[in-house]
C-alpha cells in the first residue's frame, strides 16, 4: 500500500474499519494485477479536491445548529465529477473520500465519461421538519456552488436522499446562476428534466446482475431464494423487481428490524404495509420477525446487503449461508470478510459492479437532458440493461483470465481504464 501522510483525512472509525483504507487495499491489489508504478498509484489513492463546509441552520423553534457537509471528488479524467448526496449521521470525511474513489472505478467499468464524487451531511433526516431539511439542502448546495455543475461535478440521491434534495439542489443552483440548469443533479423529478426508470434503476441493476449471475450456475430467478438488508430506494427497489422475476424474497429490514417468511413475502404488500408504518417494516402481518444480525444468517441463494457498509464483517462472516452475496449497498462486506467469503467459495458480486444500474441512469439522464430529447421508460431501461450485462460479463472474463476474485477483477478494469485515460491524457507521468 502506498503510505502518505496525506491519505489519512481524518481519525479512523471507530469501529477500526475505516473504508477509506479498504477502498485503497482493493485499488492496491489492482495496482497490482496492473503492474502500475507506485507514482501512478499515489495519484489515484488520492481524492483530487475535498470541501468540507459548514452548514448554519435555523431551526423552526428559533434555535442555530450547525452541520458538517462535505464533498469530495476524486478523479475527474474520464469527464465529470459523479455522485451521490448522502444524509445520515454517521457521514464522515473518510467514508465520503472511500465512496467518491469507488465512484471513479465504477463509472469507469460500466463505460460511462465520469469521474467519481460523493457528498454528504453528517445528520439524522428523521431530526427534522421538511421546512429545516430545505434550509440545509439549499446552504450546502449554495456553499458548494463553485464546485458543482454540469460539467463539474452533478450530484444524485443516496442514503437519507431522493428526488425531493435533488430538486432543492438544482432550484438552488439555478438560482445562483440566473437560468435553469437541470443538468446540476441527477435523480431528479421527472417534471424538472428527470429521467424515467431513475427512481428503480439501482434496484433494477442489482436484479439484473443476479439474474446473470443465477443463468451462469444454469438456474432461473424463479423459486431463487432472497434475502435483503434495506428496504430503501436500493433494497426495496430490488425486492419488487426480484419478486415480480418470480425470486422467493423471504426477508427484508430497514434500520428498526426485519421481516422472515420461509414461503416468501408479498413483497407488494409489504411496500404499502412499510409506507403506512412509519416506513419501517416491523409487524408486518404473518411474517416472523428477525433482527438485522439475524437476517444475514438467514439460509438462501442469494444474500442482497443493500443498506450501509460494513454489515458482513470478521465477526458475522462464518454466519452467512448464502452462496452468492450481491453488494447492492457501498461497501457492505469488509475486506477481511471478503477474503472469507472468497477462501468458502462463496461469489461476491462487487458494489462498483452491482449497484452500478443507478449511475447508469443517472448518465442517460443526464445525456436526455443535455439533447433536450427524453425516452419512455422501456428504452431507458434497455439501455442500462445493455452496459450492465456487458460489464458483468466482461468481470467474469477478467476474472477468469486473470484468476482472480470478481472484485479484483471489476477493481482491475475500473483502474485499468482510469489509468489508461490518465496516461493518453498526458496527466502522468
Ligand atoms: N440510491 C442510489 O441510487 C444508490 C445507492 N447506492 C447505495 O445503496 C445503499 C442504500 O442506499 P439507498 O437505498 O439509496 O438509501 P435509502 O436511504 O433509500 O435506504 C436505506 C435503507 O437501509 C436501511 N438501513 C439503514 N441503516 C440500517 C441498518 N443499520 N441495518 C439495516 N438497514 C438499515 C434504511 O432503513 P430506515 O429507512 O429505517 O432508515 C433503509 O431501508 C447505500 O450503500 C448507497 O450508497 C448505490 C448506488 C446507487
Ligand atoms: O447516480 C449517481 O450519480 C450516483 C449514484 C451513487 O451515488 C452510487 O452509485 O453510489
Amino acid at each position: 500500500m502506498v503510505s502518505s501522510s496525506l491519505r489519512p483525512l481524518e481519525a479512523p472509525s471507530p469501529a477500526h474499519i475505516c473504508p477509506f483504507d479498504q477502498a485503497c487495499s482493493y485499488l492496491d491489489q489492482a495496482a497490482k494485477e496492473l503492474h502500475l508504478d507506485r507514482g501512478l498509484l499515489a495519484v489515484l489513492s488520492h481524492p483530487r479536491k475535498v470541501v468540507t463546509v459548514s452548514i448554519p441552520v435555523k431551526l423552526d423553534n428559533g434555535e442555530v445548529e450547525v452541520l458538517a457537509g462535505h464533498r469530495v471528488q476524486h478523479c475527474d479524467v474520464l469527464g465529470p465529477y459523479k455522485g451521490g448526496t448522502r444524509y445520515h449521521p454517521d457521514v464522515t470525511l473518510r467514508e465520503v473520500s472511500a465512496l467518491a474513489m469507488l465512484m471513479t472505478w465504477k463509472c469507469a467499468l460500466v463505460g460511462i465519461p465520469y469521474g467519481g464524487a460523493k457528498g454528504g451531511i453528517a445528520l439524522d433526516p428523521a431530526r427534522y421538519t421538511v421546512v429545516e431539511l430545505e434550509r440545509i439542502t439549499r446552504r450546502y448546495t449554495t456553499e458548494l456552488i463553485k464546485d458543482i455543475g454540469p460539467a463539474i461535478d452533478i450530484p444524485a440521491p443516496d442514503v437519507g436522499t431522493s428526488a425531493r434534495e435533488m430538486a432543492w439542489m438544482m432550484d438552488t443552483y439555478s438560482m445562483n446562476v440566473g437560468h435553469a440548469v437541470p443538468g446540476v443533479v441527477t435523480g431528479k423529478p421527472i417534471s424538472i428534466g428527470g429521467s424515467r426508470g431513475r427512481e428503480m434503476a439501482t434496484g433494477r441493476g442489482v436484479m439484473i446482475i443476479v439474474r446473470e449471475a443465477m443463468a451462469e450456475r444454469g438456474r432461473s430467478l424463479a423459486g431463487a431464494k432472497v434475502v435483503i438488508q434495506g428496504f430503501g430506494n436500493v433494497g426495496g427497489a430490488a425486492a419488487v423487481l426480484l419478486h415480480e422475476a418470480g425470486a422467493k424474497v423471504v426477508a427484508v429490514s430497514d434500520a428498526t428490524g426485519g421481516v422472515f417468511d420461509p414461503e416468501g413475502l408479498d413483497i407488494p404488500a409489504l411496500k404499502a404495509y412499510s409506507l403506512q408504518n412509519h416506513r419501517s417494516v416491523v409487524g408486518f402481518p404473518g411474517a416472523k420477525a428477525v433482527t438485522n444480525a439475524e437476517l444475514l444468517a438467514l439460509p438462501c441463494d442469494v444474500l442482497i446487503p443493500a443498506a450501509l457498509e460494513n454489515q458482513i464483517t470478521e465477526e458475522n462472516v462464518h454466519e452467512v449461508q448464502a452462496q452468492i452475496v450481491v453488494e447492492a449497498a457501498n461497501g457492505p462486506v469488509t475486506l477481511v470478510a471478503d477474503r472469507a467469503l472468497e477462501n468458502r467459495g462463496v461469489t461476491v458480486l462487487p458494489d462498483i459492479l452491482a449497484n452500478a444500474g443507478g449511475v447508469v441512469v443517472s448518465y442517460l439522464e443526464w445525456v436526455q437532458g443535455l439533447s433536450y430529447v427524453f425516452w419512455d421508460e422501456e428504452r431507458v431501461n434497455k439501455e442500462m440493461e445493455n452496459l450492465m450485462v456487458h460489464a458483468y460479463h466482461r468481470v467474469i472474463q477478467e476474472s477468469k483470465e486473470r484468476q482472480v476474485p470478481l472484485r479484483v477483477a471489476a477493481y482491475t478494469l475500473g483502474v485499468g481504464r482510469v489509468a489508461q485515460a490518465l496516461a493518453d491524457r498526458g496527466l502522468y507521468p
